[in-house]
């Protein structure tokens, strides 16, 4: 049996601007700063400990990370990150207020950019300032892997792609696992790892800053998971990234 730990970043400024975020790549927000040593204190309160940590590219899942790990007394342990836990890549939507989207586009199309399992939300073009090829973060990432927008189907690909090669092997060494990311790649991993229908994911929304503790067994397969802290906090978590500035209203 194994015991894996997944933690999205705490509140960005984004999040609290209520605008697309995908591979902007925001700080947190105060809030968020404050929920991450929070989830760093339920970790140490519940006696966790970690041997190896994974995250993105992305400095509120990294800043989160450190946040947990100071809190843990284990800033010392190995961090791997990665382009590939990064957002879900949210096209031209991304900086846009997903308020006035909705006013615009309609709350059912925002809706469905959101939470539609293979919609793509519109494009970047290869000229936009946001296109990732431009930000040297990515300089050793192929051209084939650079998105201009990305489906949540698309997002599970490289999410369960890492999983299989780099994350899997670490559990299966006995090292125990944190992975801080984000909404949507994390939508994509417990998709995967709880082999959620396409129907299913569509109502999943994973809160900021709340680990989420997952007890596998030797195939992997789900036997337990919960997240940490109170229950209603974590419910009105859900609640507000299901509908963040109340725009399906
Ligand atoms: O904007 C984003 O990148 C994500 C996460 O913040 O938002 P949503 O919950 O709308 O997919």
């Amino acid at each position: 049996m194994y015991r894996l730990v997944l933690v999205r970043h705490g509140e960005s400024i984004f999040n609290l601007e209520n605008r697309f975020t995908g591979w902007t790549d925001v700080d947190l927000s105060e809030k968020g700063v404050t929920e991450a040593k929070e989830a760093g204190k339920l970790l140490k309160q519940d006696e966790f400990v970690f041997d190896v940590a994974f995250t993105s590219y992305l400095k509120r899942a990294i800043k989160t990370l450190d946040y947990i790990l100071e809190e843990m007394d284990l800033l010392w342990i190995p961090v791997h990150k990665t382009w590939q836990l990064n957002e879900r890549h949210y096209g031209a939507l991304q900086g846009l207020s997903k308020e006035a989207t909705a006013v615009k586009y309609g709350a059912d199309q925002v809706h469905l950019w959101r939470r539609g399992y293979d919609v793509l939300p519109p494009a970047l073009t290869k000229e936009d300032d946001r296109y990732p090829r431009n930000d040297v973060k990515y300089r050793d990432v192929s051209d084939q892997f650079i998105p201009l927008t990305e489906s949540l189907k698309e997002t599970i690909v490289r999410v369960e792609d890492y999983w299989n090669k780099m994350i899997i092997p670490q559990i299966t060494a006995g090292k125990r696992v944190i992975i801080s990311a984000h909404g949507n790649s994390l939508r994509a991993l417990v998709k995967y790892l709880d082999h959620m229908s396409d129907e299913e994911v569509i109502d999943l929304n994973i809160p900021t800053g709340t680990p989420l503790v997952y007890t596998l067994d030797e195939h992997f397969k789900p036997i337990e998971k919960y997240y940490l802290g109170s229950d209603r906090r974590t419910e009105k978590k859900i609640e507000k990234v299901a509908d963040p500035g109340k725009i399906m209203e």
